[in-house]
């Protein structure tokens, strides 16, 4: 198929994407670009340790401490950073970070993973086969943070266009209640450039089941993955970047994505009742019309969910999936 002309907009970002991969490979890299020590802006892009490379205002990457009482700084973050020369600085400020993507460490305590992220990326596939509720559940984790989603469907190339049509169908209710579907492989072709126009200008991470080729994906999204793991190499000064830490990388057309084995097995934790139905967005409508306020929205008298199912406004497999949710996750 042939490729989509690109708008003026987008020729731009490309352009501007293009200049900040220049300032990257340049070799100068590792050289203070300016004598100005003033405490500036800059994007924690990988934090290994107790330091970060942060990439700053003049799109050079500098190697940074930071103060302890900043806490645990993670990939994403916003901060206030003084270079203090040679190429390194102290963080000195951490910016109100919008959106916190956290895990419970071993002690159960919630432990950040990565700020900032703006948009998750639920990677699902015709092999493995998805479950619906697994599905469900990275919408919850979606919802509560407040990230923007994308459903996609990797691997559709395996099945005839029949069958895909048949797969896709499946998912059908999630477009109608305002998640996205996109079917797609992980190739070079006109569903790549999709994949890219929706990654525009935003901070995204892919989740899903191992196998359904996250790596691929991001791989393809990624040509220079190598050039810029090098330059966080040169600018960290530790030789080897280890790619298990949560790192930002800069996509060409724009924006970016935060990837790490960690961010990728990204799962929920244990959740309320009420946070389970805030998981839900069509449920909000009916959430304080049930008779009962602690309606578990089964087989109560009165329950405006059920309500809701009979008369086709809530598809019956949420409702269900809701059930076995509350199972898992909402215990004590
Ligand atoms: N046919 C086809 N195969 C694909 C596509 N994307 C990935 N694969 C293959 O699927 C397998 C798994 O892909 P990965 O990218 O490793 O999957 P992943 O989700 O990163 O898996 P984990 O690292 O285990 O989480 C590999 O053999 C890929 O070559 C696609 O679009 N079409
Ligand atoms: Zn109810």
């Amino acid at each position: 198929m042939p490729r989509r002309a690109l708008s003026k907009q987008q020729a731009r970002r490309i352009n501007a994407a293009h200049e900040r991969r220049q300032q990257l490979e340049a070799p100068s890299i590792n050289a203070m670009a300016t004598d100005d020590l003033t405490p500036q802006r800059g994007q924690v892009i990988v934090r290994y340790g107790a330091e970060c490379a942060v990439m700053a205002i003049n799109q050079q990457l500098y190697h940074c401490t930071s103060r302890q009482h900043l806490g645990h700084l993670v990939c994403g973050d916003e901060v206030i950073w003084q270079p203090t020369g040679n190429n390194s600085g102290v963080i000195t400020a951490l910016l109100p970070r919008h959106t916190v993507l956290s895990r419970p460490d071993y002690s159960g305590r919630d432990k950040p993973l990565a700020a900032n992220v703006t948009l998750m990326v639920i990677v699902i596939a015709p092999e493995p086969l998805p479950s619906n509720s697994l599905i469900d559940q990275y919408l919850i984790a979606a919802e509560l943070i407040g990230v923007a989603t994308l459903i996609v469907c990797n691997k559709i190339d395996l099945l005839t266009t029949a069958a895909a049509t048949e797969f896709i169908s499946q998912f059908d209710y999630y477009p109608a209640i305002g998640y996205a579907l996109l079917p797609m492989s992980a190739v070079p072709g006109a569903e790549l450039t999709m994949l890219m126009a929706h990654l525009q200008s935003q901070t995204a991470i892919f989740v899903g089941q191992s196998g359904v080729g996250k790596s691929s994906l991001i791989a393809a999204l990624l040509p220079d993955q190598a050039v810029q793991i090098g330059q966080l190499s040169a600018a960290t000064g530790l030789g080897r970047h280890t790619t298990s830490a949560a790192t930002y990388y800069y996509l060409p057309t724009g924006g970016g994505l935060i990837d790490s084995p960690g961010v990728r097995s990204f799962r929920l934790k244990h959740l309320t009742l009420n946070e389970l139905e805030r998981g839900f967005r069509e449920f909000a409508p009916y959430l304080q019309q049930c008779r009962f306020n602690d309606c578990q929205h089964r087989s109560e008298p009165g329950c405006a969910i059920n309500a809701a199912v009979t008369a086709g406004q809530i598809n019956p497999q949420r409702l269900s999936s809701f059930h076995s949710l509350v199972n898992q996750y909402c215990t004590g």
